[in-house]
């Protein structure tokens, strides 16, 4: 049995189906589910959320929340293989230990870890220790700490499935990939953009490896950008489900796919992180928002 740390009056853990932590830092507010260290919801103060989370989510234990912040671990999506499962890995559907909460300046930063046992080591034969430190403020910095504790190395991919509210896809633009090649997910082709990626509700489903560019989602209706920004993360994701794939997934409300995009970004298949044994790997991403009119 772990015990709880103690917590600094800004931090509540909320007990119920699945244990939540509630921040409510001077500078933004948050919600982190121990459940995959799932954040959930992140705003600074004066802004609308930023992340989008789906109201048909379920809520259960040993099942993906759908939205917030999804951490994809130690594989991603069915693998590179293409024969992993659970999707994306074991990490988001796992409980974490809460390590511990502290208050920094306008800041507070949750510090979360999620080691190996009997049921990780079933389905990925390595010891390890994750340490996530989430620092909700004014922009919300993520950073995830892989250290290989076994005898042998060991590799894995790691993504941020970051999920965005935007007020309607098909107005948005994501900017920062143009140039960078990508492997379409969905019609098995390949490609360079050559503009920034936009949505009229088809499903797009959009791997690019070898980058660390800023991903940038421009959203006229918000009347925002959301800018995310990182080191030692060389993939990026983009993924909307567009309307008929939607309709299939029972966690997500109708038109909400509208509602959202999805700007990952990680270490993935052909980018995976190797780990000498004792070796540690940090990848880092920090989610900030700006007002149009301003610079990204
Ligand atoms: O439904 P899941 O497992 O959360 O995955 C959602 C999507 O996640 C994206 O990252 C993948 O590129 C998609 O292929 C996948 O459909």
């Amino acid at each position: 049995m772990v015990s709880t740390p103690d917590l600094p009056d800004r931090v509540r853990l909320v007990p119920g189906d699945l244990d939540r932590l509630v921040v409510d830092a001077p500078s933004a507010t948050a919600e982190i589910y121990l459940q995959g260290a799932h954040v959930t919801a992140w705003a600074p103060q004066s802004q609308a959320p930023v992340l989008f989370t789906s109201t048909a989510s379920a809520f259960q234990e040993g099942r993906a929340i759908r939205g917030g912040i999804p951490l994809c671990f130690p594989w991603f999506g069915p693998g590179e293989s293409r024969d992993r499962s659970p999707a994306h890995g074991f990490a988001r559907v796992r409980p974490w230990e809460l390590v511990e909460a502290v208050e920094e300046g306008d800041a507070v930063t949750v510090v979360l870890r999620l080691t190996d046992d009997e049921r990780t080591r079933a389905a990925w034969p390595h010891a390890f220790e994750a340490t996530y430190r989430v620092t909700v403020g004014q922009s919300l910095t993520l950073a995830l700490e892989v250290r290989n504790t076994g005898p042998v190395p060991a590799r894995y991919d790691e993504a941020l499935h970051t999920y965005l509210a935007v007020s309607d896809v098909a107005s948005i633009r994501v900017r920062g990939l143009e140039g960078v090649r990508f492997t379409d997910e969905a019609a098995g082709t390949e490609g360079t953009e050559s503009e920034p990626v936009t949505f009229d509700g088809a499903l797009v489903d959009r791997l690019y490896p070898g980058t660390d560019a800023d991903v940038v989602v421009e959203d006229p209706g918000h009347g925002r950008w959301i800018r995310t920004r990182t080191e030692r993360s060389h993939s990026r994701i983009v993924w909307n489900p567009g309307a008929e794939k939607a309709e299939a997934m029972a966690d997500l409300e109708t038109r909400e796919w509208r509602h959202m995009v999805c700007t990952e970004v990680g270490n993935v298949w052909a980018d995976a992180v190797e780990l000498a044994p004792g070796e540690t790997h940090t990848l880092t991403a920090e989610i900030a928002v700006g007002t149009l009119d301003g610079e990204a």
